[in-house]
């Protein structure tokens, strides 16, 4: 193993090995978990929605692509976010990849400002389904959810695209090792 390589084993024999529903404690700590996936780099997105349950949004970066028929992406949400509520009632969400030029709007989705603050740091638009769109996002993604899973802390929002915008060739904003970090397109 390299120096300064940390194993984190999660290997048991058969025998031990315990059902998903099992109430045994885990065998990683959240704070070895974190840590592993803190020096993973991930995108930046703005997740915002709107409808019978309010507007509101946050920073997020778990957000993966499921399948392209029909076109899914999954957005993890906890349920202890302030934006978690509205998510809960509304159908319909945006996911707003972010560029270089973002860092502050997103630390201002990433918790603690008021929902109307966070809104009025950057120009949104409506377009396909009323959720709001950032004017100058990256690339978005319009969707409809379609199914809706509690996972431990989160909820996971499994998310049909109903209309989106490619990126387009400005830097990205990445985020790892606790930091924001920028990536040229090519
Ligand atoms: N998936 C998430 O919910 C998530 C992801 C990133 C950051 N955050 C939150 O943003 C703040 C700053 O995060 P940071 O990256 O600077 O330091 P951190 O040590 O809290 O997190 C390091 C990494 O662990 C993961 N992580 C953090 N909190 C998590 C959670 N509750 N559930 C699942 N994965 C989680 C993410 O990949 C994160 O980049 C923290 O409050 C953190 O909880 C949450
Ligand atoms: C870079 C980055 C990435 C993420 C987050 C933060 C930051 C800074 N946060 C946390 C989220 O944006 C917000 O801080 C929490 O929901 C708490 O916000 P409130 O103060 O309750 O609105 C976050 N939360 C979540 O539920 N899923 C996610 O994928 C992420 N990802």
């Amino acid at each position: 193993m390299a120096l300064g390589q940390q194993h984190v084993s999660t290997h048991r024999p058969e025998a031990e090995r315990r059902d998903v529903d099992s109430e045994a404690p885990p065998s990683v700590s959240a704070v070895a978990f974190r840590q592993a996936m803190s020096c993973l780099p991930t995108a930046v997105y703005l997740v915002t929605t709107d409808g019978p349950g309010g507007r509101a949004g946050f920073t997020a970066s778990a957000v993966c692509s499921v399948t392209d028929d029909p076109p899914t992406l999954l957005v993890c949400i906890n349920r202890r976010a302030s934006a978690y509520a509205a998510f809960a009632d509304n159908a319909l969400l945006c996911v707003n990849a972010l560029g270089a030029e973002h860092e502050t709007v997103s630390n201002a989705f990433g918790g603690k400002t008021p929902m109307a603050e966070r809104f009025a740091r950057a120009e949104w638009t409506t377009q396909a389904t009323g959720a709001p769109v950032l004017v100058d996002a990256l690339a978005h993604f319009e969707c409809r959810v379609s199914q809706r899973v509690a996972v431990g802390t989160h909820d996971v929002l499994f998310c049909e695209i109903e209309a989106m915008s490619s990126c387009d060739g400005r830097e990205r904003l990445l985020y790892f090792d606790r930091q924001y970090h920028r990536l040229p397109s090519r």
